[in-house]
């Protein structure tokens, strides 16, 4: 996810303006009506400046006389328009409400445009990763992703809109090029050209704003995705006394963020102040030529100036709003990645509706090695070569095994976050690569090893928000998890507020409010990966009881370190040391083998498939 802005450079060629591209091309009305309006609205303004040719040469002439000023006025009488100040006055009053109000037009729907766009670019964000592989999602860190969804996607509205703006002055910069092209058009093209070589001058400036985008966008994300690491490891930093560390670690970030900052604003204000000085030698330059050499009457001077002079200035703020459009692009880009990325990697999914669990999840001949398994150089060594495993349904399944060993990566298979690279996880027989995954996830109940609760009440904690369950399905599922006696104990209750990450209580309080949220929608499958490991002894025998309470009607499979999660299961299967040979995985069948001293009879299980080193 880390992003480079010499990645974002290259990628930027040819990236100019596509974000206006895809913006249309995903709302074509929406766009048509603004395109419209902005061509209508500019129009008008080119109707009221019209009426003030005639009007100027009355003014200064007390009629309509010769020239432009006449030829407008010819225009008017032929429309019914009597070209004297009054009826000239009201016909500019009108055109420049006729703008304002296409103009407002024009607007809204650029805003609500926008609005879409980028709601639909964070729906995107988030739907693609959450979609992704769990090996991607990993390698996303969790504060690059915030930042993308939050400020990036920002950054691409303020883009659109200073798009739209761009289009907006361009459209009005060509009526007044137009109204003054019925003056002179000698003079017209000459001022042309003037605003041509300006902005050519100028455009280095935008170049380096645009580079100050790009490097803006790349530090954000890496700050972002820095921060959101260290603040997750805040407690014990501070604990040892080393809170200086974070900004130390931070400081080189944020000198680079800023560094992208401060080009900005420069780029920003020189373009400002050289656009104005190069603009304002064009207009002393042509109206010293007009006046002098050329001779040209006064009246047409002062409206060639008038409409000269907005044009370029006009044009100016096309290349103004044009840098900003340029600031922000590589944040678009940035999102786009993000999307096209997690959309590579996404979870391949079966279709088959998951079988309802009546004979268990079985673990066939399983080879597992992580790395990327393109990359044969390696040549990972599995860490599961021709595993066979049962998880009989209704029964306690209890996972055992030094560190390492792969006792989560076991409960991944079943969870489909991993996949085989030969042999097969099967659900009632039925492969699990067949199935579809988010349907046999959410048969499952899954209690995590790490104890985050969100930031909200234990009711939300416990149902995360699922219309289907209530506050009696949350109170069922507290008793039935141990919990319930002390979240009634807590000052509101279920609408207690457990703070960030669940902070205000305490681990083994969070971690049974974890195994209350996963009992709350009826699962058929508790998955547990050292879910007790931080209560005390009578907590965790508590959970134990509740356990041995839904033997029967429901599957349980339990990963624990701790003998209590063995003591009650019908099978503990203990995973060999890693590297070891899987015919040393053992499998202590309780409720078949048990001696009537208690002692269970290992026996050795299943697989006998030679290692490949
Ligand atoms: N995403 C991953 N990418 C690469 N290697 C991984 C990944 N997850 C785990 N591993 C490695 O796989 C092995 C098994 O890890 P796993 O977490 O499954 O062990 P475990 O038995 O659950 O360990 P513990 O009891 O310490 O939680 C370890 O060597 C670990 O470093």
């Amino acid at each position: 996810m880390a992003v480079h802005a010499a990645a974002l450079a290259r990628q930027h060629r040819g990236l100019t303006l596509q974000l206006l591209g895809d913006i249309f091309r995903r709302y074509p009305l929406r766009g048509a009506v603004m395109l419209l309006a902005l061509l209508l609205a500019s129009l008008s303004e080119g109707l009221g400046l019209g009426s003030l040719l005639p009007m100027l040469t009355v003014a200064v002439e007390g009629q309509a006389g010769d020239g432009p000023g006449q030829t407008v006025a010819g225009w008017l009488a032929a429309a019914g328009i009597e070209p004297a100040l009054g009826p000239l006055l009201l016909l500019i009053l009108l055109a420049i409400t006729l703008k304002s109000a296409l103009l407002l037009l024009a607007h809204s729907q650029v805003g609500s445009t926008a609005t879409r766009f980028v709601t639909a670019l964070r729906h995107d964000l988030l739907a693609s990763t959450l979609a992704s592989r769990w090996e991607h999602f990993l390698q996303l860190p969790g504060g690059a992703l915030t930042n993308t969804v939050s400020m990036e996607s920002q950054r691409v509205a303020t883009s659109f809109l200073a798009g739209v703006n761009a289009m907006t002055f361009l459209l009005q910069a060509l009526v007044y090029a137009g109204v003054a092209l019925a003056i002179s058009w000698q003079a017209t093209l000459v001022g042309l050209a003037a605003g041509v070589v300006v902005i050519g001058a100028c455009s280095l400036l935008v170049s380096a704003s645009r580079r100050a985008g790009q490097r803006q966008t790349a530090s954000m994300r890496d700050l972002a995705g820095q921060l959101a690491d260290i603040l997750l490891s805040v407690r014990p930093l501070k604990a040892m006394g080393r809170g200086a560390l974070v900004e130390t670690a931070l400081v080189s970030e944020n000198e680079r963020l800023d560094r992208a900052l401060r080009r900005q604003v420069v780029s920003a204000a020189a373009l400002t102040a050289g656009q104005e000085e190069l603009f304002a030698v064009a207009i002393v330059a042509g109206l010293y030529i007009a006046l002098a050499p050329l001779q040209m009457p006064f009246p047409t001077v002062l409206a060639l100036v008038l409409l000269l002079g907005r044009m370029l200035a006009q044009l100016g703020k096309v290349q103004k709003e044009y840098q900003k459009v340029a600031i922000g692009e590589s944040a678009y880009l940035a999102c786009k990645d993000t999307i096209a990325a997690a959309r590579g990697a996404a979870e391949r999914s079966g279709t088959l509706p998951p079988p309802p669990l009546r004979d268990g999840v079985t673990l066939a001949r399983i080879r597992f090695a992580y790395g990327n398994k393109d990359d044969n150089k390696d040549g990972h060594r599995p860490l599961f070569d021709g595993l066979d495993l049962h998880i009989a349904a209704g029964s306690i399944t209890t996972l055992m095994g030094p560190s390492g060993s792969g006792k989560s990566t076991l409960l991944d298979l079943v969870l489909g976050f991993a996949t085989p690279d030969a042999g097969q996880v099967l659900i009632d027989g039925q492969p699990l690569a067949c199935t579809a995954l988010t349907a046999w996830r959410q048969q499952i109940g899954y209690v995590p090893q790490e104890t985050h609760l969100l930031h909200d009440t234990v009711l939300h904690n416990v149902t995360l928000g699922d219309p289907t369950l209530d506050a009696i399905d949350a109170e069922r599922a507290l008793r039935e998890a141990d919990a319930w006696e002390l979240v009634a104990r807590l000052p509101d209750g279920l609408d207690h507020v457990v703070g960030e990450r669940g902070g205000r209580l305490s681990g083994g309080q969070r971690q049974r409010i974890l195994i209350a949220r996963a009992l709350a929608h009826w699962p058929r499958l508790l998955i547990l990966d050292e879910a007790t490991s931080a209560l005390d002894d009578f907590s965790e025998a508590a959970i134990c009881r509740t356990l041995r309470g839904l033997r029967g009607r429901l599957t349980i499979l339990a990963v624990s370190h701790r003998p209590a999660l063995g003591e009650i299961a019908d099978r503990v299967y203990r995973l060999p040391a890693p590297g070891l040979h899987p015919k040393d995985l053992i499998a202590v069948n309780k409720a078949r083998d048990c001696t009537p001293g208690g002692q269970a009879n290992p026996i050795p299980c299943f697989s006998t498939l030679p290692m490949e080193d």
